[in-house]
């Protein structure tokens, strides 16, 4: 089994003229007249899985691919995609007939879950095929040796019977053969630079299951960080790090699909659980050495803040409805902001599709991928953070996050619902600082403990959400006798629920 780095951009049937002419320079800048040797293929690939998808569930990739005379089964593993940069471990093998021959799978814990996947839920089937002409290279380039492949074609859905069964595919990819993985994102900076390309994390394979596959999309949240003891704090942090940043790219694709609200505030969620990696692992990764990055990622917030502002009020105006507030005289604000809604989603996609964010992106996943901080820290620290004991360090976290909540929020204090709200950002950081750390605790008191602490978070924001509609019918010229008698119930509710957060075990002790 090898694995596979490769960079992705979608782009266009012009732009993919444009950059082969471009290359032409980059492949040879000794002497523009000499032509570089394109390969044209013409790939057909078929995609199987068990009637659920159960392989697309386990994040594996089957198909066979006929190149010319050559059929090729492959099994790839989702991997990690950082930015546009995939690395993901792939198993090829070369097969006489357009049959599936499992039995040449290398890989035992793959034979395991492909076998595991027919025994449960019955025998592999085409679900869709991508068709595509190739246009191929290798390219030798600041002293690695790079395969660019320009892919257009289609995508299809087999024997399916949802609707939109076809859609069409044009894209950059840069694969490293040999050489440092450096020279990906030399050459995707320049591809942007020059014509606009768009950083792709998605795999034609996802996009396949996306167009043949009906099921709802649930939304998805953020989950615990996978670490064990053993894990070095500069480990743990490039978990969390590529945590937050899955958590982005995946809400990115969705909002580049659709006008989502559950993307948008997931999107937040996403950015918000960065900012606290930031301060969390300052110890580990200095915030000198990141400057560059947190104002590339501020100005990703600033273009992303007025699409969130909407979401949000639409956000609490649907709440409150789940609560039984329910007013008339507040459709028009809400038709209002369903309208500044759908128009901000386009101002934003817009701006998904510029240099100016894909650089931006581009630059934080090469700092991630490659890294990069350990050379701004120097060799000395750099050792020290690679030997560094995450538990410790997670200890001490909570512990101080402990203290803290124990000032602000105990019992013996009168807290206002504004004093509440204002403390909000705290919490939910917090909370966020569990799911970096959770992994390396007891799970059951952790859920227990975190509990009570989430119950919390999630009455502040019912205080918040109050506060927004009454305002809101304020500027109607009406008044809910009904929306302050919850407040006051929350807020003693509230109180009640910090005596017993405060007086539980904290799950590490
Ligand atoms: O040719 P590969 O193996 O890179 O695969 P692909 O058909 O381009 O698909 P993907 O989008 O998974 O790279």
């Amino acid at each position: 089994m090898s694995i596979e780095v490769e960079l992705k951009l979608s782009a266009s049937a012009d732009k993919i003229r444009q950059v082969k002419t471009w290359l032409k320079d980059v492949g040879h800048p000794e002497d523009s007249s000499a032509e570089l040797e394109w390969e044209q293929k013409c790939l057909s690939n078929t995609y199987y899985d068990t009637k659920n998808h159960r392989l697309r569930a386990t994040d594996i990739g089957l198909r066979i691919r006929k190149d010319d005379q050559r059929f090729i089964q492959s099994v790839k593993s989702a991997g990690r995609v950082v930015g546009g940069l995939y690395q993901r471990n792939e198993s090829e093998h070369d097969i006489p007939e357009h049959k599936l021959q499992l039995e040449l799978v290398d890989e035992p814990y793959l034979i395991i879950l492909l076998e595991e996947a027919e025994e449960e839920d019955g025998p592999l089937a085409p679900i869709f095929t991508t068709n595509f002409t190739r246009d191929v290279v290798t390219i030798d380039y600041e002293g690695a040796s790079v395969e660019i492949a320009l892919d257009q074609g289609q995508i299809h859905c087999v024997g399916s019977d949802v609707e939109d069964t076809s859609q069409d595919l044009c894209e950059v990819e840069l694969e490293l053969k040999d050489g440092d993985a450096s020279v990906l994102f030399d050459l995707g900076q320049k591809l942007i630079e020059q014509f606009d390309l768009v950083l792709d994390s998605e795999s034609k394979a996802e996009r396949g299951y996306r167009l043949c596959h009906s099921a709802p999309e649930y939304t998805k949240y953020l989950d615990l960080v996978n670490l064990t003891s053993k894990t070095s704090a500069e480990a743990a942090f490039e978990s969390v790090a590529h945590k937050g940043l899955g958590h982005w790219q995946y809400h990115i694709k969705k909002i580049k699909r659709e006008a989502s609200l559950d993307a948008v505030l997931q999107l937040n969620r996403a950015l918000m659980f960065m900012q606290t990696m930031y301060s969390v692992f300052a110890a580990v990764i200095p915030r000198h050495s990141l400057i560059h990055l947190r104002k590339d990622w501020r100005e990703i917030t600033k273009n992303f803040s007025r699409l969130f502002t909407i979401a949000e009020e639409i956000n609490w105006l649907k709440n409150s409805k789940l609560y039984g507030f329910h007013y008339e005289e507040l459709v028009p604000q809400e038709e209002a902001l369903e309208k500044a809604f759908v128009e901000e989603h386009q101002v934003f996609v817009d701006y998904l599709m510029t240099p100016s964010y894909n650089l931006r992106l581009l630059r934080f996943s090469r700092w991630l991928y490659l890294k990069e901080w350990r050379e701004t820290i120097g060799e000395a620290n750099a050792e020290k953070i690679q030997k560094k004991e995450v538990y410790p360090y997670a200890t001490k976290q909570l512990q101080h996050l402990l203290r803290d909540m124990k000032r602000h929020l105990s019992d013996k204090v009168t807290l206002s619902k504004q004093d509440y709200i204002n403390y909000l950002p705290k919490m939910t950081r917090t909370l966020d600082i569990g799911l970096f750390f959770g992994c390396l605790f007891d799970d059951r008191a952790r859920r227990e403990y975190r509990r009570g602490w989430a119950d919390i978070v999630a009455n502040i924001q019912l205080l918040q959400q109050l506060i927004y509609l009454e305002n809101a019918l304020e500027a109607e010229g009406v008044e809910d006798p009904l929306i302050d008698d919850t407040e006051t119930e929350t807020l003693v509710v509230l109180k009640g629920m910090r005596e017993e957060a405060l007086a539980r075990n904290p799950y590490w002790n």
